[in-house]
C-alpha cells in the first residue's frame, strides 16, 4: 500500500492549502482548541481510538459472551424442545421446564463468560493504566498534557524527538523534523519533514507528503508543531490492521491449529454419531438433534475464556512484579519464547554510561575534543541517550561550569543533520563570529571514513592512506576493554545550511572513550535463563569488540561473531544455519536486527526482543514479545508488548515462568478437555450403533458439558509442577492428536464396561426385566432413565476425576497438589451432580435415583479407571518426554 489512496480527504486537501486556511477553517486560535470546541470536534469528527478498543465496549462484550456457537445451538435446542413438548402436546406444565432448563443454561454460560471477561478487561486497563502515552497539546492557551486518545481534529500538538505521532497531522511550523515512517510504507528511510505548501499534483507515496506526519510514524529528531487532521479511524494507521497484529497472528494460529484438529475429530465422528442414530432409532430428526448436542458437547467451547483467564492472571502476576504486560497475549509468547535478543548497553551493562576520557589522536587528553563534542552534544535534538547525557554531565566538572557556559554562548547553533543508524554520526553547524564549523561525532569507522585530514596539536596534515591503521592502534586497546568509542571531526565551512554532501573531507580531531561497564545482576540473570532453557543473543549496533568484551565478562558465549557487514554478505542458504550457531551480533543496522529476528522465527523460535533505542524499534515490533524499558522513548514503548519498570533481566525470569505456568493451564484445560471429549464421543458411537435407544439425552449431554466446563473454570488458578515450566512450551495442536488418541479410547473401555453392566445386569435388576421384555411398558421407560443415570454418573465422575490425573505428569495429590480452589470446585461438583441424581430437578431432566449397588460398582470401575490410566500416563511420559 504505497500510494496515498488510504489518506483521508481532509488531510489531503489541507496538503495543499496554507495553513491560514487551515486556522481559519477549523476556528483555531493561538491558544489552541477550548473544552467547548473539544466536545464539538469529538462529535464531529469522532474519537482518537482505534476500533481494537472501541469495539471493547461493555455492550460488545455482553454480545460476544451471549452470542457464540454454544448458545446459539442452545438457544436452536430450546426453541424445539418448546415447540416439540409445549406446543404439540397437551402436557403442558411439565415440558416447559425442558425449554426453560437449557435457557437455564444458556444463561449461566452467558453470564460466567461474561463476567470471565470483564475481569479479564480489567486487569488489562489497570496494566495500561500504569503506562501513560501523552501528547502535548495547546488547549486555553496553555501546553498540556493529554492522553493520545483524548486528542481532536483541529487540536494543535507539538512533537519532539522520540514521540510516536499520535494522528494524522498537518505541520505548521518544524525544526529539522526528521521521522521515520516504517511503520505506514515500510520503508526504513527517515524523511524531513517541513511546512511548505504542496502543489497539487498528486504525490505518489506517503513519503512525498512533507508537510504531514502520519500517527504511528516516530519522531527521530528535531521538532514541529501541527493541526491535527484525522484521527483514529480516519488515519492511515487506523485504515490497516498495520504491525501490530502481527504478534497476535502468532497467537492465533496456534489456537487455530488446536480448533482444527477438534474440528478435524468432530468432522469424522458426528456424521458417524447421526447416521448411526438415524438407523438404529429410525427417528431421523431426534437423531439429528442428538448429534447436534454431541457437537456442542465437544467443543472446549469455554476455551476462549479459559485461555484469557489464565493469561490475564498471569499478567496480573506480573503486574506486581514492575512489570507491565500491555498486550496478555504477550504472557503467551513469554512461555513458548526459546531465544531472547537483547540490545547491550543498559540491558548487559550498567544504566549509566560515563565519558571517561576524551583524547586527541595519539590518545593524549585533550579538551578541544571535549568542546566539541559538548558542542555537538548540546545542540542536537535526536532522541535523549546516554551517550549525549554522558558528554553533557562534564559541565558539572568542578571549576568547569562557567567555561561550558560561555562555549554554547560563543557558538551558536546554524543547522542539524540529525543521527540515524544508517550513518551512525550526528552532524552540527555551529557559528562563532564569522567562522561557520561543522562538527561531527560517531562511530570510528564511519567518521574516519569521512575524514580527509587529521589535527594534532592545532597542526592539520593529510590522513595517511593507511590512517585507519593509526586510528585503531590508538583505539583497539580501548574498545577490548568493553569502553564504547566515538570519534570527534569537524571542518570550517562558508555555508549557513547543512546537506548530506558536506559530510565529506572531514578533518580529524581526537576521540571519546565511555565507561559501559557489565551489571552485576546481568550474569545472575544469564544463568537463570539458561536454565530455563532460553537461549540468550546479543544484538547490539556497537562495535564488535566491545560486544564481545562485555559478553565475555559475562559468561556469555562469544565464539561465533558476526558483524553487520558480515551478515549482509552471507547467502540465503548460510543465514539460517549461522544466526543458530551465532551468539553475539555486532555492528547492526536497526534492519539487520530485524532480518536476523525474521531468520530465527522462519527456523521455528519464539523469539522475544529487549531493547530501548529508536534503533530496536523494528525489532520489537517484529518480534514475538517485544520488550522495552519505562524510561525508552514514547515511541518505542508504545510498539512494545511488555513493558519493564526496572530493566533488570531476572525480572524476565519470573516472566516466562509466569508465562509458562499460564501457558501450562491452557493446555491443561484444552488436552484434558479433548481427550475425554473424545472419549465420550467413541463411547457414544458404539452405544448408538449397539443400544435400541440414545445413551443420553441431548439435554444430559449439555448439562454435563456445561458443569464439567464451569469446573474448569478454575484452573488458571491451579498450582503447576515445577519440572513443568523448566521449558519453553509450544503452543500448537501438533501434539494434542497424539495425546487425545493415547488417553481417550481408555474412557471408552469403561464406558462400554459400564453399557454392557448396565444394560444386561443392573438395569434388568431394578426393572424386573430386560430391555425388549419390558416393551410397552411403564417400566421401560424406568430401564432407560436408569441407565442414562447410570452412565452419567459414571462420565461425571471419570471426566472430573482424570483432572486431577492428567494436571501433572507426577502422582496426584501426593507428588502434586493441586490448588485449593481446584480441589475444593472438583469435589463440590461431583457431590453436586451425584446428589442432583436424587433431586426433583434430576427427574426433569430424565435421570433418576439409583440403589446405593450402583455406586459400589461405580466406585471400582472409577478406581480401575485410574489405575489403568496412572500406568498409561506412565508410559507417554516415557515415550514422548511431556505430558501436557
Ligand atoms: N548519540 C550519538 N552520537 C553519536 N554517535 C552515536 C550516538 N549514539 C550512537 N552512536 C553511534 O552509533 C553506533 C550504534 O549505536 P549504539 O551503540 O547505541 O547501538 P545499539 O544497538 O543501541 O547498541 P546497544 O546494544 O549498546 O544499545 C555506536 O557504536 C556509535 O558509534
Ligand atoms: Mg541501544
Amino acid at each position: 500500500m504505497k500510494d496515498g489512496s488510504s489518506i483521508h480527504q481532509r488531510v489531503l486537501h489541507y496538503t495543499h492549502k496554507g495553513t491560514d486556511v487551515l486556522y481559519c477553517d477549523f476556528h483555531i486560535s493561538s491558544d489552541g482548541y477550548d473544552n467547548v470546541q473539544v466536545e464539538e470536534s469529538r462529535q464531529q469528527y469522532g474519537s482518537n481510538l482505534l476500533t481494537g478498543r472501541a469495539k471493547d465496549t461493555v455492550l460488545h462484550r455482553l454480545c460476544r459472551a451471549f452470542i457464540n456457537p454454544f448458545t446459539i445451538i442452545l438457544f436452536f435446542l430450546a426453541i424445539i424442545s418448546f415447540v416439540t413438548d409445549v406446543l404439540l402436546t397437551s402436557n403442558l406444565g411439565r415440558d416447559m421446564t425442558t425449554a426453560l432448563l437449557i435457557l437455564g443454561m444458556l444463561l449461566l454460560s452467558g453470564i460466567v463468560r461474561f463476567i470471565q471477561e470483564m475481569r479479564s478487561k480489567r486487569v488489562a486497563d489497570h496494566l495500561a493504566s500504569l503506562l501513560h502515552s501523552s501528547v502535548t497539546v495547546r488547549r486555553d492557551g496553555r501546553w498540556t498534557q493529554i492522553s493520545s486518545s483524548e486528542l481532536v481534529v483541529g487540536d494543535t500538538v507539538r512533537l519532539c524527538a522520540g514521540d510516536r505521532v499520535p494522528a494524522d497531522i498537518r505541520l505548521t511550523t518544524t525544526s529539522d523534523l526528521f521521522v521515520s515512517q516504517s511503520v505506514i510504507s515500510g520503508e526504513s528511510a527517515i524523511l524531513e519533514k517541513g511546512t511548505e505548501i504542496l502543489s497539487v499534483g498528486k504525490p505518489q507515496s506517503y513519503g512525498e507528503y512533507r508537510n504531514i506526519v502520519f500517527m504511528g510514524s516516530a519522531v527521530i529528531g528535531g521538532s514541529g508543531e501541527g493541526i491535527v487532521l484525522a484521527v483514529g479511524q480516519d488515519t492511515v494507521y487506523g485504515g490497516f490492521s498495520g504491525a501490530e497484529s502481527n504478534r497476535t497472528n502468532r497467537f492465533d494460529q496456534g489456537a487455530n491449529s488446536i480448533a482444527w484438529v477438534l474440528i478435524r475429530f468432530m468432522a469424522v465422528l458426528i456424521p458417524v454419531v447421526f447416521i448411526a442414530c438415524g438407523l438404529t432409532k429410525g427417528n431421523w430428526f431426534s437423531a439429528f438433534l442428538f448429534a447436534l448436542s454431541v457437537a456442542v458437547g465437544l467443543t472446549p467451547e469455554m476455551l476462549p475464556m479459559v485461555v484469557n483467564a489464565c493469561l490475564a492472571k498471569g499478567s496480573a502476576a506480573m503486574g506486581k512484579k514492575q512489570t507491565v504486560v500491555k498486550n496478555i497475549n504477550a504472557m503467551q509468547g513469554f512461555g513458548s519464547m526459546d531465544i531472547l535478543c537483547v540490545d547491550k548497553t543498559g540491558t548487559l551493562t550498567g544504566d549509566e554510561i560515563l565519558l571517561e576520557y576524551y583524547m586527541d589522536i595519539l590518545g593524549n587528553e585533550s579538551g578541544r575534543v571535549l568542546d566539541f563534542a559538548y558542542l555537538n552534544s548540546l545542540y542536537h535534538t535526536g532522541v535523549a541517550n546516554h551517550l549525549d547525557t554522558a558528554i553533557l554531565k562534564c559541565q558539572t566538572m568542578p571549576k568547569q561550569e562557567s567555561h561550558f557556559t560561555q562555549l554554547a554562548v560563543r557558538y551558536s547553533k546554524l543547522d542539524e543533520l540529525p543521527f540515524d543508524y544508517e550513518r551512525k554520526f550526528v552532524s552540527i553547524l555551529v557559528k562563532s563570529g564569522h567562522e561557520n564549523l561543522l562538527i561531527v561525532k560517531g562511530n570510528i569507522d564511519e567518521v574516519c571514513a569521512r575524514c580527509r585530514y587529521i589535527e594534532y596539536k592545532g597542526k592539520r596534515s593529510r590522513m595517511e592512506t593507511d590512517g585507519f591503521s593509526n586510528v585503531h592502534a590508538v583505539v583497539d586497546e580501548m574498545l577490548e576493554d568493553g569502553m564504547k568509542v566515538l570519534a570527534v571531526a569537524y571542518k570550517p565551512m562558508d555555508r549557513d545550511r547543512l546537506s548530506a554532501q558536506d559530510e565529506q573531507d572531514l578533518i580529524l580531531l581526537g576521540y571519546l572513550a565511555f565507561f559501559d561497564a557489565p551489571k552485576k545482576t546481568a550474569m545472575d540473570a544469564i544463568q537463570k535463563l539458561k536454565h530455563l532453557h532460553v537461549g540468550i543473543k546479543v544484538l547490539t549496533g556497537d562495535q564488535r569488540d566491545v560486544a564481545v568484551s562485555i559478553c565475555r565478562r559475562l559468561g556469555i558465549d562469544s565464539e561465533q561473531v558476526l558483524t553487520g557487514r558480515e551478515l549482509d554478505a552471507l547467502t540465503d542458504n548460510e543465514l539460517p544455519m549461522r544466526m543458530e550457531t551465532t551468539t553475539v551480533f555486532a555492528e547492526l543496522s536497526p534492519k539487520q536486527k530485524v532480518t536476523i529476528i525474521q531468520t530465527l522465527q522462519a527456523n521455528g523460535h519464539t523469539v522475544g526482543f529487549l531493547g530501548d533505542g529508536m534503533n530496536d524499534l523494528p525489532a520489537i515490533v517484529e518480534s514475538d514479545v517485544g520488550i522495552s524499558v519505562d524510561t525508552a522513548a514514547d515511541a518505542v514503548k508504545e510498539s512494545a508488548d511488555v513493558v519493564l519498570l526496572k530493566k533488570d533481566l531476572n525480572v524476565l525470569e519470573e516472566g516466562i515462568l509466569e508465562g509458562r505456568k499460564a501457558f501450562s493451564n491452557m493446555s491443561k484445560y484444552i488436552r484434558i478437555t479433548a481427550s475425554s471429549n473424545f472419549g465420550n464421543i467413541l463411547s457414544i458411537v458404539i452405544a448408538s450403533v449397539f443400544l435400541p435407544f440414545f445413551p443420553m439425552t441431548s439435554v444430559q449431554l449439555l448439562l454435563l458439558n456445561l458443569l464439567y466446563d464451569t469446573l474448569c473454570l478454575v484452573l488458571p488458578w491451579d498450582n503447576v509442577d515445577e519440572d513443568a515450566c523448566s521449558r519453553p512450551l509450544e503452543w500448537s495442536g501438533r501434539t494434542l492428536g497424539r495425546f487425545m488418541q493415547s488417553f481417550g479410547p481408555i474412557s471408552s473401555i469403561f464406558d462400554m464396561l459400564t453399557f454392557v453392566f448396565l444394560f444386561f445386569i443392573f438395569c434388568p435388576l431394578v426393572c424386573g426385566g430386560s430391555y425388549s421384555s419390558l416393551a410397552g411398558t411403564d417400566a421401560q421407560a424406568r430401564f432407560i432413565a436408569v441407565f442414562h443415570t447410570g452412565w452419567f454418573l459414571e462420565s461425571m465422575w471419570t471426566q472430573v476425576l482424570i483432572l486431577h490425573l492428567l494436571r501433572t505428569k507426577k502422582i496426584p495429590l501426593f507428588q502434586s497438589r493441586p490448588s485449593v480452589p481446584v480441589l475444593v470446585v472438583t469435589t463440590l461438583g461431583i457431590l453436586c451432580f451425584t446428589v442432583l441424581t436424587f433431586t426433583p430437578i434430576g427427574q426433569l431432566i430424565g435421570l433418576t435415583a439409583l440403589p446405593a449397588v450402583y455406586f459400589g460398582f461405580l466406585i471400582i470401575a472409577v478406581f480401575l479407571y485410574l489405575l489403568l490410566m496412572t500406568l498409561v500416563k506412565r508410559w507417554y511420559v516415557k515415550k514422548y518426554h511431556e505430558l501436557l
